[in-house]
């Protein structure tokens, strides 16, 4: 073999090795996006690295910020500009936990677990529900392709928006799901006009939780249903354990929470703002299996990723920034897995509440 056969031969391996790394390794769960189209929400590539340490800086004095009205929404919109690409790309488009199932795939799991909810409002097909805090759309899909209700997601971030909007029509699912962008603190929704309300996941983004609770309650119809899968510690968090504190501040400062609250709390604050509280269950509890497995279970695939992600940041494909929200992701998956071995933390403390008549 001449030098040039061989040199053509080696590129063309280089070449083929280096897109199926990139490109076939690096796709989506749901091939919803790959590594080498990840994007950073609205924030343009060289106000990326500035967005991380911006989002950063809220912690810095986090009791102060938690009271400013407005600091709490523009900071989660700041963290979901950052890893909304990243979560979609590694995880799917369902950004929740849910238990694992033996003999079940994590998309089943995570589908059963988002159709629980619905199924807990008891809606008819054709009745409008509200999604509060709604991602990019995946538990919005599943529940109405499943209620065949009409469900309209609210969520803060522009770019989610963006995104639910073409899987809805991507999934044909456009006639039944609408999405808004604004803050669920203050809904642009008139008072008892849905039939029913859920979020998953979410509500634990916002300061006062009552503050969410008695927005909720205003929109919903009396006599109709909200379900929420509360963010809490459990009663095994003893807040004087460092070990325990450590854990769950490394999974606030990773999640964009202005402080966990305790599982003691949530039924207290529903009633407060006129609920009936119908059922309060820790769905975490066994027999349900580990939600944290598929997190333990990722750790290969995340050293691939942060490979990846390093090498398209070296390329200059990625933005500056991306390596440190990777690291950022890298490091709260293990205080999540910590959180869910110790038993302290849960993040499907499920609430079933009820509008009076
Ligand atoms: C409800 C919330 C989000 C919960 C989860 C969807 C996300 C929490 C931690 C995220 C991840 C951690 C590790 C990432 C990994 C290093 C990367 O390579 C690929 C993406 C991850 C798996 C990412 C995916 C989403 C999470 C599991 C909060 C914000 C209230
Ligand atoms: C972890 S994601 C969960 C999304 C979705 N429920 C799911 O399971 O895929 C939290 C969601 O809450 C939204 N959110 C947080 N604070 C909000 C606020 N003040 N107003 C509206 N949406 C908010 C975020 O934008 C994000 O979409």
């Amino acid at each position: 073999m001449d030098f040039l056969t061989l040199f053509f031969t080696a590129s063309l391996l280089a070449g083929g090795g280096l897109y199926w790394f990139l490109c076939i390794l690096g796709s989506a769960e749901q091939k919803g996006k790959r590594a080498v189209q990840l994007s950073f929400g609205s924030l343009a590539k060289e106000k990326v690295q500035e967005g991380y340490k911006q989002y950063w800086s809220f912690f810095r004095c986090p009791k102060e910020n938690i009271n400013t009205a407005d600091k709490v929404p523009a900071f989660v919109d700041t963290f979901y500009n950052l890893v909304t690409d990243m979560y979609e790309w590694g995880w799917g488009q369902s950004f929740h936990f849910s238990p694992s199932i033996p003999g079940k795939s994590h998309r089943d799991a995570t589908r059963m677990h988002e159709e629980m909810a619905v199924d807990l409002l008891g809606v008819k097909p054709g009745s409008r529900i509200l999604d509060a805090g709604c991602g990019v759309g995946g538990p919005m899909r599943t529940i109405a392709a499943h209620s065949g209700a009409n469900v309209v997601g609210i969520t803060i971030n522009e770019y989610q928006v963006k995104r639910a909007r073409a899987h809805n029509k991507k999934a044909r699912l456009d006639s039944l799901c609408e999405v808004v962008c604004g803050n669920f603190l203050e809904m642009p929704f008139a008072d008892n006009t849905f039939d029913g309300v859920y979020s998953i996941e979410a509500t634990c983004h916002a300061p006062k939780l009552e503050e969410v609770y008695k927005e909720i309650y205003r929109v919903l119809k009396p006599g109709s249903f909200y379900v929420s899968y509360e963010w809490v510690t459990t009663e095994l968090y003893n807040s004087n354990n460092p070990e325990h504190v450590e854990i769950i501040q490394g999974i606030e400062r990773g999640d964009a929470l202005p402080g966990l609250r305790s599982y003691k709390d949530i039924g207290g604050i529903a009633r407060k703002v006129g609920f009936e509280v119908v059922k309060e269950k820790n769905l975490a509890k066994p027999p349900a299996k580990p939600w944290w497995t598929r997190l333990k279970m990722g750790k290969i695939a995340y050293w691939r990723n942060h490979i990846l992600v390093t090498v398209l940041a070296w390329l200059g494909i990625a933005p500056k920034g991306a390596v440190d929200v990777h690291d950022m992701l890298f490091v709260t998956a293990d205080y999540l897995s910590k959180g869910g071995d110790t038993g302290i933390f849960t993040p499907m403390h499920m609430i079933l509440c009820r509008k009076p008549e």
